[in-house]
């Protein structure tokens, strides 16, 4: 693949297989805040690390400010205080360095609807001004073959379903190299099949080296593709990092499936288990700190016939409300 054509490169600035690129972050911000006019902080006081070669996830409720965010790294609109740096420049003083080397699909496509999927392409590049117009047809064949569009590709946009739009969408970021791709609610109105396409398109993606930063309210969506994640409520930072780890922060429930579902919740009350719930033949609780081989042996000595006995993974879920005290619900 050809290398972004920018100039002024710095350390570690000059590609994905350079060692160095993997130590850099991709994005960071510093006390990134935005009130809008009306008075309505969005974006407060946010320190965001994206970590180079990551898949990242950019989680939170509708209106907990994430595309503000977006639009600040992308220098769309300005910040009222604080610092973003994407591929180590400042934003938005950098864009123009900056974005040749960002593939950006945000707020849905824009697409001409009488124009095929194809000439949509042959018209976006041309309109990028670093786009080398020698190669236009082949880098335009080579993203619909990359998204799966090849035999769709003369079809008029207007038939395509909203997941090859979305797909259209994302050839149109691929057109060049890109050393990171920013892709706001990507599955948003999917049904779950275009949502698959996309996720392991996503996958794809990210195995070649690029950073990808996905903003998503979809908690198992994040889970499902991201190697990181960051969590946003009302503005705020809640926690980011490895999915692996923020899960790990939380504990996941003690579950004992038995018939006797009474006895075993008096017994692991007694025991130190808080939050006791039973549903059908299962009770669940907050495990206590200390030996669980004992507390399945309490509920044998009692006579309680268990079927079933562990500790059920903790999910990003578990976390978000450890750390929120709050459910993660979302509206739409
Ligand atoms: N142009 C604007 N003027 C004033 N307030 C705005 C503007 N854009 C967004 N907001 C407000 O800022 C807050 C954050 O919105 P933002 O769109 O960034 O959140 P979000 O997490 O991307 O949510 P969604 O997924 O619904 O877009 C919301 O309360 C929203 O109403």
């Amino acid at each position: 693949m050809d290398e972004p054509s920018a100039t002024g490169h710095q350390a570690g600035d000059t590609g994905d297989d350079d060692a160095r690129a993997s130590v850099m972050s991709v994005i960071e911000t510093r006390g990134l805040t935005k009130r809008y006019r009306g008075g309505q902080l969005a974006v407060d006081g946010l320190d965001l690390t994206v970590p180079a070669g990551s898949v990242f996830g950019f989680l939170g409720p509708n209106g907990s400010g994430k595309t503000t965010t977006i639009r600040m790294l992308m220098g769309l609109i300005e910040p009222t205080s604080g610092t973003a740096r994407v591929l180590g420049r400042p934003m938005p003083r950098s864009t123009r360095t900056v974005l040749p080397q960002v593939g950006a699909l945000i707020e849905g496509p824009a697409l001409y609807g009488f124009l095929s999927g194809r000439d949509n392409l042959l018209r976006y590049d041309a309109a990028d001004p670093t786009a080398d117009p020698r190669t236009r047809r082949t880098r335009v064949a080579a993203a619909l073959d990359r998204v799966g569009l090849t035999a769709a590709a003369g079809k008029k946009a207007r038939a395509y379903s909203l997941g090859m739009k979305q797909r259209l969408g994302l050839a149109a970021a691929l057109l060049q190299p890109r050393r990171l791709l920013v892709l706001d609610e990507p599955t948003n109105g999917l049904d779950p099949q275009g949502m698959r396409e996309i996720r392991s398109l996503v996958r794809e993606l990210a195995s070649d080296g690029t950073t990808v930063f996905l903003s998503s309210h979809l908690l198992d969506e994040i889970e499902q593709v991201c190697t990181h994640a960051a969590v946003m409520a009302q503005g705020r930072l809640v926690t980011q990092g490895a999915v692996a780890d923020l899960a790990a922060g939380a504990r996941g429930r003690l579950v004992v499936t038995t018939p006797d579902t009474g006895d075993a919740a008096r017994v692991l009350k007694e025991q130190g288990v808080a939050d006791v719930v039973i549903t059908e033949d299962r009770v669940t609780g907050e495990p206590p700190e200390g030996e669980l081989a004992d507390l399945n042996s309490a509920l044998v000595t009692a006579g309680v016939r268990v079927r079933g006995f562990g500790v059920e993974r903790a999910s990003l879920e578990d976390a978000f409300v450890a750390l929120t005290g709050e459910g993660f619900d979302v509206a739409g």
